[in-house]
């Protein structure tokens, strides 16, 4: 009843861990190797004591053997030789533990580190949305704190088969002396066992506790921070720190009643060996053991404290841990998770045309299509724009041309070919976004930019930031390229942000840009500075553009109206007024009402 689910988990958790095939065999080797030393030390107490003159009336069957084993040792150095025998078999047990921890150090480190590469692989290579799952803290606990708990599962794990091997032979060298003792102790010791898993048999549920109350207040950790101006903004500073409180202290109790459970077996195996020892004691009066041999007796049992407390730890600790090791192993596992077709074409520069053939698409968390059996082309070296009220599935087919996600129905080809035989990352590599939500990492403006071609040299990084008018700008702060930008870019303003991303595009050179064009938090003049750059590099590109302005719908060479995942209507500008149809009282509707003309707001 015990030992099959623990037999179970330590299967999941070597398949988990998968440390090299040699790292078992030589952790638990040497650690038998250490309870052999040990134990064998121990057992040189029988001639050692004999050796001082403490002979028993009655001499038990130890004497004889030991008495003909060193017979060629002179009696008057036998005390100084046994003694020598003991440190150095001490001085053995230590050198192999040394090395046993050195190898189990160096395994934690590499499995954990492997585990989270795996993680952090999975995360950027299957197309689930996390921030739509809202699992990003959750990562981040999985990566920073789960991996870790794995490897530690795994150093158990072998201290468990240490444990249980010292055990053995211990109890090997204890049946050796005297079976009937052993036979005694042995029964006293499983009822110990089982009193103390009576005890603590919810460690299992509480470490799987601990694992979700972790997450939740990694959640709180992640979004108080992300929202630290939001919060300072509407004075919700005493709501926000109770919140963090409470899922900070609801970890602080859970892990407290853990490692309460995790301490149990000490006392309770310290106190009952030391009852049994008493009770062995006078035990052995009745038995034919001899005092030197019943004192080896009482040491071994004595040093059987050790592996005994360890073994009931170590299970308890595992049971700790399920949780955490549930959760990278549902992490990791793969069946189940939507991971794109990997295809093995390189994708070439556009000729003629992408072409959507009645494309439907459903979110995994939507109730209903948010495109349905859209059929359109986007020809090459022209641009086209989407227009349509919010919620009509515009941004979905950016997705869908990015290979974000793959269809639910229908097909997506390049030039002829399906979307899906193209090598992924090198139709990626075709394509840029450009939309108001720019996103910029804590480095350098230089890194930022560079990050379209990792190897680019600093003239190439510079003309991509002349052509994208940010230059003057950049030359003029403290430390010109070699600013740092702050968490998402914060230090700089919105439309220098735009136009870093801009010149991070250029480098890239993509044959097929696409554009959300929200611009409307800019101001006038960055905003017309920023667009005169875009249009002059979107010129003969092929560009599909979410249309808000009026200049761009009547610049493009096609315009896709959408509304509710449909294509309602396509055509040219000239077609679609001339039409008098659904884009053209959009447009009437919109241009009568406002100054600043928008399509979609
Ligand atoms: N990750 C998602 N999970 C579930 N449903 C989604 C998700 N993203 C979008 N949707 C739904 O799909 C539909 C199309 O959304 P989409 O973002 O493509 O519209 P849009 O035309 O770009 O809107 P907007 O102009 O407001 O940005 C909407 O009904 C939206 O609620």
């Amino acid at each position: 009843m015990l030992v099959v689910p623990l037999f179970t988990r330590l299967r999941r958790l070597l398949h988990l861990a998968a440390a090299p095939a040699w790292a078992g065999p030589t952790i638990v080797g040497l650690g038998l190797a250490a309870a052999v030393l040990e134990g064998a030390g121990l057992f040189l107490f029988i001639p050692l004591i004999q050796s001082l003159g403490a002979l028993a009336p009655q001499p038990g069957r130890w004497q004889p053997i030991f008495s003909q084993l060193l017979a060629s040792i002179p009696e008057h150095y036998l005390t100084a030789f046994l003694v020598g025998v003991l440190c150095l078999s001490i001085l053995l047990k230590n050198a192999v533990h040394l090395i046993n921890t050195w190898v189990t150090r160096y395994i934690d480190g590499l499995v954990a580190h492997r585990l989270r590469a795996s993680v952090f692989d999975q995360t950027i290579s299957s197309c689930i949305d996390y921030r739509v799952e809202n699992k990003r803290s959750d990562i981040i606990t999985t990566i920073a704190n789960n991996t870790w708990k794995v490897s530690q599962g795994l150093s158990l794990a072998y201290r468990l088969m240490i444990c249980c091997c010292t055990f053995v032979v211990f109890v090997l060298l204890m049946l050796l002396i005297s079976v009937r003792l052993t036979f005694f102790s042995m029964m006293f010791l499983l009822f110990g066992a089982l009193a103390i898993r009576l005890a603590t048999r919810r460690a299992d549920e509480t470490g799987k506790a601990v694992v979700e109350e972790n997450k939740q207040f990694g959640l709180r950790m992640w979004e108080s921070i992300n929202a630290l101006q939001l919060i300072r903004a509407f004075a919700q500073e005493d709501y926000e720190r109770s919140r963090f409180l409470q899922t900070s202290d609801t970890v602080r109790r859970r892990l407290l009643k853990l490692d309460m459970l995790w301490a149990t077996p000490g006392p309770v195996s310290e106190i009952s060996i030391t009852v049994l020892i008493g009770a062995l004691v006078l035990l052995a009066q009745s038995a034919d053991i001899g005092i030197a041999a019943l004192a080896a007796f009482l040491s071994l049992l004595y040093r059987l404290q050790g592996p005994t407390r360890e073994l009931m730890q170590s299970k308890i600790a595992l049971d700790g841990l399920a949780g955490s090791i549930d959760d990278v192993d549902d992490f990791l596992r793969r069946t189940e998770k939507p991971f794109l077709a990997q295809g093995i074409l390189p994708a070439a520069p556009l000729r003629k045309a992408v072409e959507f053939r009645s494309v439907s698409f459903r979110y995994d968390s939507g109730e209903r299509l948010a495109l349905q059996d859209v059929s359109l082309s986007i020809p090459a070296g022209k641009t086209t724009a989407i227009v349509g009220e919010s919620g009509a599935g515009k941004s979905t087919i950016m997705a869908l041309l990015f290979r974000f996600m793959d269809p639910t129905s229908g097909e997506i080809l390049a030039d002829g070919a399906p979307l899906s035989e193209f090598d992924l990352r090198s139709w990626r590599r075709r394509l840029s976004l450009m939309s108001q939500e720019v996103h910029l990492f804590n480095d350098t403006i230089a890194a930022n930019i560079a990050y379209g071609d990792l190897e680019a040299g600093d003239a190439e990084i510079r003309q991509a930031a002349q052509i994208a008018k940010a230059d003057d700008f950049i030359r003029l702060l403290p430390d010109g390229y070699e600013t740092r930008v702050g968490d998402q870019g914060m230090r700089l303003s919105g439309g220098q942000r735009q136009r870093i991303a801009l010149a991070r595009t250029i480098l890239r050179n993509p044959d097929i840009l696409l554009l959300d064009e929200a611009t409307n938090a800019l101001d006038v003049e960055t905003e017309q500075a920023f667009q005169l750059a875009l249009d002059e590099y979107s010129h003969n590109r092929t560009v599909v553009v979410i249309a808000h302005r009026l200049s761009t719908v009547e610049a493009a060479d096609q315009i896709i109206v959408m509304a509710k995942g449909r294509v309602i209507e396509a055509g040219s500008p000239d077609e679609l007024f001339e039409r008098q149809g659904h884009f053209s009282r959009l447009h009437g509707f919109q241009h009568g009402g406002a100054a600043r003309v928008e399509i979609n707001r």
